[in-house]
């Protein structure tokens, strides 16, 4: 049979393991997460803002420009990375968002996580710009209690609205719906969210999401994560299981409803494989961990950057391990 390229030869193992990222609990990275800010327009009462120490609600700070940001996608490119997950801080404050997409290299997905707010106007130019399709966090359907738990002015609550809207017509799909379940507050309404994602027959989707307290203030609103997955489990006429952490996509009366269950489960862990960077330029192995960021902010040509990426991705270790495991480390 005639080679395609008979002047090269094969790739050895060697020359291949160095085509892709993997970390030393063999999690391969396919994904970056990018915050592009951490400036917002809410105030969401359990806010982890990626994993930040602190959460900028002024002026624009030291964020990344587009230059950098599209220099490391096209690094982390290079091997094998080919899904991006722009977030923030509010992403859509980040008035060269267009700009961002513009530069980066073909790639499988580009999404982005918003709250909305902004979205009608910009789901256009964002889709044309390159962007896939968007996470809308939207956690109540009453404006009462949605301005309660995201510190928004009335009114509010239609502007995302509208701005889910536009982004079904630009073609942002599926739109997933980011509800993070409050006991007490909005746990009542999982089936009235099934309910408003209905009519979209499949352009958007519902993906409820298990509270991290990451403020010890946060715990009395912690849901039975475990009866939830059950009841979903017994009313799913189809249980489909992602790559990604693992998560459990439950098909209910023809609702697509994905549970994202990141709290004391090594299993999500086991399968991250998305890499953080932050607003302000650093790798991040791990949304709970500050203290191994890799600074990227200052490197001067590609060669830096794709050394800095390997060193965070050596310094990645899963949060949240099986007992066995860590048993196994604390005697090595
Ligand atoms: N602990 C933890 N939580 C995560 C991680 N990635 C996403 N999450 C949480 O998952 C929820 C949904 O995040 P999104 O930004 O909408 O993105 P996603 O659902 O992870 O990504 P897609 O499903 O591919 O759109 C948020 O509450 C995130 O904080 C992670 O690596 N670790
Ligand atoms: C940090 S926000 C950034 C993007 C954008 N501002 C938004 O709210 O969609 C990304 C996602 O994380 C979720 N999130 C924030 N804090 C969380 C927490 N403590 N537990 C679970 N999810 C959280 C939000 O609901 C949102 O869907
Ligand atoms: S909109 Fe997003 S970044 Fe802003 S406070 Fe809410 S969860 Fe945090
Ligand atoms: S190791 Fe676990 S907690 Fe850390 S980023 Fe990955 S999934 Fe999230």
């Amino acid at each position: 049979m005639k080679q395609k390229n008979p002047e090269k030869a094969p790739e050895t193992a060697e020359e291949n393991s160095k085509k892709i990222l993997e970390d030393s609990y063999g999690r391969r990275v396919t994904g970056l997460r990018i915050s592009i800010t951490d400036r917002c327009n809410l105030s969401c009462m359990y806010c982890h803002n990626e994993g930040a120490d602190c959460c900028a609600r002024g002026p624009v700070g030291n964020e990344m420009k587009p230059e950098l940001i599209c220099g490391i996608v096209r690094e982390a490119a290079k091997f094998g990375v080919n899904k991006i997950k722009f977030s923030g801080g509010e992403p859509l404050f980040r008035k060269d968002f267009e700009e961002i997409l513009s530069c980066l290299p073909p790639l499988k997905e580009v999404s982005a996580t918003t709250n909305g707010i902004l979205l009608e106007k910009r789901a256009r130019t964002l889709k044309a710009a390159g962007l896939d399709r968007v996470n809308v966090s939207l956690d109540s359907l009453v404006p009462e209690k949605y301005e309660r738990i995201t510190g928004a002015s009335p009114g509010s609550l239609e502007k995302v609205i509208r701005g889910i809207d536009s982004a079904v017509e630009a073609g942002l799909t599926p739109v997933k719906l980011n509800m993070v379940l409050l006991k007490g507050i909005n746990d009542d309404e999982i089936d009235s969210m099934m309910e408003f994602v209905r009519p979209y027959k499949g352009m958007v989707i519902l993906q409820l999401i298990e509270l991290m307290d990451i403020d010890p203030r946060l715990s009395k609103y912690m849901i039975n994560s475990k009866a939830l997955e059950k009841s979903l489990a017994e009313r799913a006429s189809e249980v489909k299981v992602r790559h990604l952490h693992h998560r459990r996509k439950y098909i209910i009366d023809g609702v697509e409803v994905e549970f994202v269950r990141p709290m004391d489960n090594s299993e999500f862990c086991a399968y991250c494989s998305r890499l953080r960077v932050t607003a302000d330029g650093k790798f991040k192995p791990c949304l709970l961990v500050n203290d191994n960021l890799v600074d990227v902010m200052g490197a001067k040509n590609s060669e830096e950057i794709e050394k800095l990426l390997k060193l965070a991705v050596s310094r990645r270790k899963p949060y949240c391990m099986p007992v066995s495991t860590l048993e196994q480390e604390e005697k090595a």
